[in-house]
């Protein structure tokens, strides 16, 4: 086990009011710099905190510290030019919820883990002359070009507002957003209101972290995006999003170590927390009240308990290397819905019910912490009947729960009542409900012509359902973005611009780019969380 603070696993942590969100405040953290990206080789100073300082007549250059006061450091020197980084991916899975989830957003625990299906982002560096950035959020439909030079690189590098790689950045700054919001007038403007509103979400996370990370001597790309995690699910498609957009922008200013097959894990541990501090900024943009859960999952990998009582601190994390392959069947309403608005309902029953609200999702924190009681126990059996009657119990116990709190959906209880009507597993929502998706833990005993009965009355009442491995790896980078795909090209074949656009559907992504279901394929690698 792989702890960052250890808790009691025994739900009495006291509640934390999530309902106040503290005014920006930034923790400079401890970590020390001195891992620079091995593969880049581009002109900044590597410490993403001031690439666009002037070299000082002293020949040292100035920056500013979270807290303003300004620093002298010894001059690094720099290249006359340098070459153009190659073409990259980063790739970030989405995850379920086992157990936990709103609770978590309230301060309870939440047991989550990484799935197979997953986002992948190629990086297309521009020449020197270009200086625009380009969002290509394909599958969303979303595309704008922005003016590097235009962007409000004053507000962003102001003294009192500059952020470096490893800052805990806990809230928005609402005069950094409404620096942007002028950026972000044009984006979609031809399509109804209701479609551009998570649009214009994305591209704030986006220009919100670009502007965080980046300066004006960025160099001009393209981002693309596509994905095989459906969205707004509960599958983490947000934060797995969230999550490449950070490692991308971390590689680029090459403040990031590895990732690299022999690589400590307190290293690689290191690296996955800077890309998951920035990524949960970016899930701030797109949810408002996000717990962090779902981008701590989806950069770290495998399966995680999870707990954030303090929102000005970093949340516990602990890995769970034990946590099982638990046989899923996760089946899709197809009802759109958005986390934001889900997460927005228990906070409004909240206030109305306070004591009973706060009962229910003490609750749901003692079936977190009994499930992870179980897996901790040493000589645990993740395939043994006893053990998934015990997880069943807690997945059934877990729904009724946000079933209280009103975050189910007709078509949620339709795939309980089905699954329960065959008597093969457990159901629960997973995610934020109000729609999305349903997981069922399968009964080891289940009979298979009986779930391939259930699987066919599903899909004939318009369901969907997802083929999906647990516990994959977290964030991951191809960089350059070559493959080998058994390919006649010499030295493998690259993967550009138009190959990633033109992929059909996610079987199309998945052959051409995919890890979900190729773990091994040459070429990506990973940061590991430490095991143990
Ligand atoms: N394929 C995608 N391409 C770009 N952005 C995406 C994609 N999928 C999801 N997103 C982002 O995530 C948001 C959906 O988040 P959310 O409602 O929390 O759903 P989920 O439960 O899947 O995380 C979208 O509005 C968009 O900002
Ligand atoms: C409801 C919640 O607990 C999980 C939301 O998951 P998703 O966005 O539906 O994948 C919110 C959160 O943890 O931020």
């Amino acid at each position: 086990m792989s702890t960052a603070t250890v808790p009691p696993l025994n739900g009495s942590v006291g509640a934390s009011s999530s309902q106040r969100r503290p005014v920006a405040r930034f923790l400079q953290d401890e970590i020390q710099d001195g891992h620079l990206h091995p593969y880049m080789n581009g002109h900044s100073n590597g410490n993403g905190a001031d690439s666009d300082s002037q070299l000082s007549d002293s020949g040292s250059t100035t920056s500013s510290t979270a807290n303003g006061s300004r620093l002298r450091r010894p001059a690094m020197s720099r290249k006359a030019s340098s070459p153009m980084a190659p073409t990259f991916m980063v790739s970030a899975p989405g995850k379920v919820i086992v157990y936990g989830e709103h609770a978590v957003v309230h301060g309870k625990a939440a047991m989550a883990a990484a799935i197979s299906l997953r986002s992948y982002l190629l990086v297309t560096t521009l020449s020197k002359s270009q200086r625009t950035i380009t969002l290509n959020f394909r599958d969303l439909g979303l595309k704008h070009t922005w003016d590097i030079d235009a962007l409000p690189w004053d507000v962003f590098h102001r003294a009192d507002k500059k952020k470096f790689y490893y800052s805990l950045v806990t809230s928005l700054d609402d005069e950094l957003v409404e620096a942007l919001e002028p950026h972000l007038k044009d984006v979609s403007i031809d399509i109804p209101e209701e479609q551009r509103k998570p649009h214009v979400r994305s591209a704030l996370a986006f220009l919100y972290l670009f502007c965080s990370l980046g300066s004006p001597q960025s160099p001009g790309a393209i981002y693309t995006l596509r994905s095989t995690i459906p969205t707004g699910a509960g599958l983490g498609s947000s934060a797995s999003v969230c999550v490449c957009l950070s490692s991308a922008l971390l590689l680029q200013i090459r403040t990031l170590a590895g990732p690299h097959p022999d690589q400590p894990p307190d290293e690689a541990e290191t690296q996955i927390e800077r890309i998951n501090r920035w990524a949960f900024v970016g899930e701030l943009c797109i949810h408002g009240n996000p717990s962090g859960v779902d981008n701590t999952v989806s950069a770290g990998g495998k399966a995680v308990f999870f707990k954030r009582t303090d929102y000005e601190k970093p949340p516990t994390v602990i890995s769970l290397p034990t946590f099982p392959e638990l046989p899923l069947l996760i089946v899709d309403t197809q009802q759109t819905r958005s986390t934001a608005t889900e997460v927005a309902k228990v906070l409004s029953l909240k206030k109305a019910h306070p004591v009973v609200t706060e009962s229910i999702l003490d609750s749901i924190d003692q079936v977190t912490c009994s499930a992870c009681q179980l897996i901790e126990t040493p000589d645990f059996d993740g395939t043994s009947d006893e053990t998934m009657s015990h997880f069943g119990t807690l997945i059934r116990l877990n729904h009724g729960l946000l079933v209280s709190l009103g975050v189910s959906h007709p078509r949620l209880e339709r795939i309980r009542e089905l699954v329960d009507y065959a008597d093969v597993g457990w159901t629960k929502l997973t995610g934020a409900g109000g729609g999305g998706c349903a997981m069922t833990l399968l009964r080891p005993d289940a009979k298979p012509e009986v779930i391939q009965e259930l699987k066919d009355k599903l899909a004939s009442e318009g369901f969907n359902k997802y083929e999906t491995t647990l516990g994959g790896d977290g964030i991951g980078v191809l960089y350059p973005a070559v493959l080998r795909n058994g390919s006649d090209e010499e030295g493998g074949e690259e993967i550009d611009q138009q190959k990633f656009e033109e992929a059909e559907g996610h079987i199309g992504i998945e052959q051409l780019v995919g890890v979900g279901f190729h773990e091994k394929r040459e070429g990506w690698k990973f940061w590991k969380r430490a095991a143990a």
